[in-house]
């Protein structure tokens, strides 16, 4: 089985309750970026040595966390080699609105994988109005009101969130061959 691995930052903990359920789906090693926008050099191993990595980051004013970005720019590292290449990739978030620009964040994760030579993950699965109720195919994302407590996302965002981390380990085990 393919070895994936789920960094993510998150700052008031809804983004950490969905790469949970990523994570379980997935079976993946799960890697928190710090408040200080951190990783330490065993997490660097550990991404170095994965199959698939799956990001998360919550959307911050239409855009994945500054946290975030600092892990992605602190990468560059790896795009200097190639190191991460053909490696698989999916990515996460979760925002306050219905849309809320959740797709912004989406797409810079397409980016940053097609920049370090990612093979990148969509999401397939079909709203059915609790499955994938936002309708997202380009990757995954949840949905909670903006005073509601991470306990609150609903369990069809997280069945979603867990189905995903599934279908990203599946396609890395598929391509590992
Ligand atoms: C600084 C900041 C900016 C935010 N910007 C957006 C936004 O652009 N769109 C949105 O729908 N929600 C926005 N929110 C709400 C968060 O996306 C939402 O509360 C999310 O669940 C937080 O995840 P976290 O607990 O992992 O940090 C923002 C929240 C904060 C604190």
């Amino acid at each position: 089985m393919a070895k994936t691995v789920v960094v993510y930052h998150s700052g008031y903990g809804h983004t950490q309750r969905v790469a949970q359920f990523v994570a379980q789906g997935a079976n993946a090693q799960v890697i928190a970026i710090d408040a200080d926008g951190n990783i330490t050099e065993a997490d660097w191993a550990a991404l170095d040595a994965a199959d698939a990595i799956i990001f998360g980051s919550p959307t911050y004013m239409g855009m994945a966390s500054w946290q975030f970005k600092k892990f992605a720019d602190a990468s560059s590292k790896r795009w200097f080699t190639s190191a991460w290449k053909d490696k698989v990739a999916g990515g996460f978030t979760i925002s306050a609105s219905p849309s809320g620009d959740k797709l912004s964040t989406i797409q810079y994760f397409i980016t940053l994988a097609m920049q370090q030579g990612m093979v990148w993950v969509g999401q397939p699965a079909m709203n059915d109005g609790t499955i994938n109720r936002i309708g997202s195919n380009s990757g995954l994302m949840a949905q909670v009101g903006p005073t509601s407590p991470a306990e609150d996302i609903p369990q069809g965002d997280l069945d979603t969130a867990k189905a995903y981390g599934e279908r990203v380990a599946a396609v890395a085990t598929k391509l590992r061959g």
